[in-house]
């Protein structure tokens, strides 16, 4: 039994990963469309300290948008900030430290931001981590599901006043949220987010990104019912060769590298698909979306399931005590 709750997702997502794979093999990274000049628009981007968040910032920055680096490793940050703000004209980096793992800190960097008196245009939950043994957080929450998408849920909850005061008819403000094809594999047993009955890294990160995606549609119901300009995605980066490989098992990373190097997506291919769901044109006031590869595509048919969406965000209120709306 208990075998089987750690085998199955394990073979679900690698599965997952094969599909992408050849996919990849057949379909070259889409190209990004001309997008508009940003300038004086203002940007958090969580984890753009390094892979396709980094990539992320860097080419928001590039469009004139002063961007806010949200993450927890303060050097590799300033570094990230160097490098962006040394060659960007009109845009700027900087970082501000964040670590989604603590409701704490994401109270804290919200706070911070809110003291600036900055509007906020786009909100990019892209910071994320797979395959950690099993951990909890000071909170008590299992690691993937509080870092991945609980600690993105608070986020976006305490800054989504601020969102919706920046954005305007005819130019809303994007809240755009950082899934996987691995929710495709995804089960959420609400009785037991945290994963205490049986633990699978597998199943954790694949339960994560599903309640990125189910989190995306409800919220986006919620925003559209109410005429905010506001609107949310979840997009899909394909596989891309980063740091996030780096809990792989021996054996497969081993087996990873020289399939990376030939299949793999670079960090800046695999984050075009965030910077198109932050910049594009043609998305104006579209949301609810899951995007891959420059396309709406259909997520998992689970991602869909109304009654679960409406009763993960009252859990997940009640879990970062959040009144529920
Ligand atoms: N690489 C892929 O193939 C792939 C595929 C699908 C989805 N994704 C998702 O893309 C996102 C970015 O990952 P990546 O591939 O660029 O990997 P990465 O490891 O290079 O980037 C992850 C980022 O998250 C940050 N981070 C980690 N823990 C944090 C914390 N506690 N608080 C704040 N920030 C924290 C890291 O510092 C880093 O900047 C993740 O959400 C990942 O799940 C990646």
């Amino acid at each position: 039994m208990w075998l089987l709750a750690v085998l199955l997702p394990l073979i679900r997502l690698y599965l997952c990963g094969l599909k992408v794979l050849v996919y990849q093999l057949f379909h070259r990274s889409f190209p990004l469309p001309v997008l508009p000049k940003l300038n004086g628009r203002v940007a958090i981007v969580t984890g753009g300290t390094r892979g396709m968040g980094f990539e992320t910032a860097r080419h928001l920055s590039s469009l004139g948008m002063h961007v806010i680096i949200a993450g927890n490793q303060r050097e590799e940050g300033s570094v990230a900030v160097r490098k962006i703000n040394e060659v960007a004209n009109e845009g700027k980096a900087e970082f501000v430290f964040l670590d989604l793992t603590s409701l704490k800190s994401v109270h804290t960097f919200v706070q911070m931001f809110r003291d600036r008196g900055l509007p906020l245009h786009v909100l990019i939950n892209n910071a994320g981590t797979m395959l950690v043994p099993e951990r909890t957080t000071e909170d008590g929450f299992e690691f993937h599901f509080c870092l991945n998408y609980l600690g993105h849920f608070l986020l976006t909850n305490l800054l989504l006043d601020l969102l919706k005061k920046s954005g305007q008819p005819g130019r809303c403000s994007r809240i755009i949220n950082m899934s996987s094809a691995t929710h495709y594999a995804g089960v959420l047993d609400l009785e037991d987010l945290n994963m205490r009955i049986c633990y699978s890294s597998h199943a954790a990160y694949s339960q994560s990104k599903l309640a990125l995606v189910l989190f995306t549609y409800f919220l986006q119901e919620q925003l559209a019912a109410s005429g905010s300009p506001v609107t949310v995605n979840a997009v899909d980066p394909g596989m891309v060769d980063t740091a996030l490989y780096d809990n792989l098992w021996t054996l497969a990373k081993m087996l990873k590298q020289p399939v990376a190097k030939v299949l793999f997506r670079s960090p800046a291919e695999g984050a075009s698909i965030l910077i198109y769901a932050a910049a594009a044109t043609e998305l104006e006031g579209v949301g609810g979306c899951y995007l891959y590869n420059g396309l709406k595509t259909q997520s998992s048919d689970l991602s869909y399931d109304a009654e679960l969406q409406a009763k993960l965000w009252k859990k997940s209120c009640e879990l970062v005590g959040l009144q529920k709306t």
